[in-house]
């Protein structure tokens, strides 16, 4: 690091409106909010310093562990494009210089350069070789080739502010190496053997990015589709199991963008999720004492309150099978867990925790567990796959309840899944019509929110939270927002 960049993450941070502060024990820096954030504001917009697309069998999840070589020994080559992290055509443009970035077309290229690759090509290309980089894991490449490029950084320093700031907070991040198991180390030795070099500063930089990675979601699904490494956001926000602040790449903007879930209040501290938050309490805690190295003390483990007593839910077994049939019609509980989020979008105000809870202690000790979730969610697909729109519909309503249980409103899933589950009841009450007319039968009742209330929420939550990518306002809709604008068409209600 250059020693004009001293203070430069405080200064980057202080323009986002966030203080710096050392937070002490295990948790190092941590961030508070220097003035107060509205939900769905945009706290932090900037480059990462490295984003990779997923290879060909690379699987999701946050990216901790170990790192692995490509399993027949080749070097496997990212099958997304390195900018949009979109689905490459047969025939596609890469890179000229290192060969290795591939692209859907020439305008990714072009981005792609300007962003990021006009310094990580060189990165990549030159000490760590594509053949090292490219074999191990998305979230230790960001290592490589940040142990690679210190020695390059350092004959060339400068480059633009956000860069330095990134390569500041790099340095500043906890590795945890004392705390690596001996087998774990062992292999990042192997790694760093591969670079040449100075090998304990690779092992290091292998320590940092195990703990200090993003995953990058589809923009308009749950799917892991990359990794980002954007130390800065690392550097700054710390985990809670019950997070104000969401951070999402967009491959349009090629920025990593951190958005408030709820009102945050100047002076107090913005935080993650770095474990899923609809996993039960103990799945939560053995995930970040693995990857992360601590114990979470966060309000919602420490309990009590609402979140608590949603914890211990969650974490009941499910006794049995569960029912046999798929019912047509939601459970009551998952009926008012919808309504109580559309209200609360509608209304602009926080979630009803103490009416969530009472509507969940009001139903059969069965209905609400994370095995019933897995359930439901196993339900909807199954359901769909054979155009059962009312169980669907049910199904997807449940899926959506235990979403409002566990993530804060504005969690992107919570947008996504609420259109799911406004297409699948709106088409439920579809062929019940077509049905009914066909058979002069009654059409079953759908409880709970009406699709097009869930319609408007989803539209609502996507604007505000869903969709990285999202448009100002008066700019083009997102996909996403398209397909609720029709669905409320549709429901003649726009
Ligand atoms: C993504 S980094 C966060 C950066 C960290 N604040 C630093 O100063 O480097 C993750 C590490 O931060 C610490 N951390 C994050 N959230 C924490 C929490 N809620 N409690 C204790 N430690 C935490 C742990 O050491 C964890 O491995």
């Amino acid at each position: 690091m250059d020693a004009c960049d001293e203070g430069l993450v405080e200064a980057v941070a202080g323009e986002a409106g966030l203080r710096v502060v050392a937070a002490g024990g295990a948790k190092g820096t941590a961030a508070v909010a220097a003035r107060g954030f509205r939900r769905g504001e945009v706290i932090l917009a900037i480059h990462p310093l490295h984003a990779f697309a997923l290879r060909r069998g690379e699987g999701g999840g946050e990216g901790g562990g170990e790192a692995a070589a490509a399993e027949d020994g080749r070097v496997a080559r990212e099958t997304r494009c390195a900018q949009c992290f979109g689905a490459l055509p047969r025939r596609h443009p890469r890179c000229g210089r290192c060969r290795a970035a591939q692209y859907c077309g020439a305008a990714c290229v072009a981005r792609h350069w300007a962003a990021r690759h006009h310094f990580e090509c060189g990165e990549a290309g030159g000490a760590v070789g594509d053949s090292a980089a490219a074999r191990v894991k998305p979230a230790f490449r960001a290592a490589l080739r940040m142990a690679a490029g210190a020695r390059a950084a350092a004959a060339r320093a400068g480059g633009p502010r956000w860069l330095r700031a990134q390569r500041a907070a790099w340095a500043r991040l906890v590795a945890h190496r004392a705390q690596h198991p001996a087998h774990v180390l062992r292999q990042y030795g192997e790694l760093a053997r591969v670079l040449g070099g100075d090998q304990d500063a690779a092992v290091d930089a292998l320590c940092r990015a195990g703990c200090n990675n993003f995953a990058a979601l589809e923009v308009h699904g749950a799917r892991t589709v990359g990794h980002v490494c954007s130390p800065l956001a690392s550097l700054l926000l710390n985990h809670s199991c019950a997070p104000n602040a969401a951070a999402a790449y967009s491959p349009a903007s090629g920025r990593h963008v951190v958005r408030a879930l709820e009102d945050i209040a100047a002076g107090a501290e913005v935080t993650l999720a770095y474990a899923d938050a609809l996993h039960p309490r103990a799945a939560r805690r053995a995930h970040l004492r693995a990857v992360y190295f601590f114990d979470c003390a966060c309000a919602r483990c420490a309990g009590p309150g609402p979140r608590a007593a949603i914890d211990a839910l969650l974490d009941r077994a499910w006794p049995g099978d569960g029912p046999a049939e798929e019912p047509l019609v939601p459970e009551p509980w998952a009926a008012a867990a919808a309504a109580l989020l559309v209200a609360a979008v509608r209304d602009a105000r926080p979630l009803d925790d103490a009416a969530l809870l009472r509507a969940v202690a009001a139903c059969g000790p069965r209905s609400v567990s994370f095995a019933a979730y897995r359930r439901w969610l196993q339900r909807q697909d199954a359901c769909l796959a054979r155009a059962a729109h009312a169980p669907a519909a049910a199904a997807a309503l449940h899926v959506l309840a235990f979403y409002v249980l566990a993530y804060p409103p504005l969690h992107p899933l919570v947008a996504r899944q609420c259109l799911d589950a406004a297409t699948l009841a709106w088409n439920a009450l579809q062929a019940a019509a077509a049905a009914a007319a066909a058979a002069a039968a009654a059409a079953p009742p759908l409880p709970g929110p009406r699709p097009a209330d869930l319609a408007v929420c989803a539209r609502a939550l996507l604007r505000l939270s869903g969709d990285p990518d999202a448009p100002a306002a008066g700019a083009a809709p997102s996909p996403a927002e398209r397909q609720a604008a029709l669905l409320l068409r549709e429901l003649g209600i726009q």
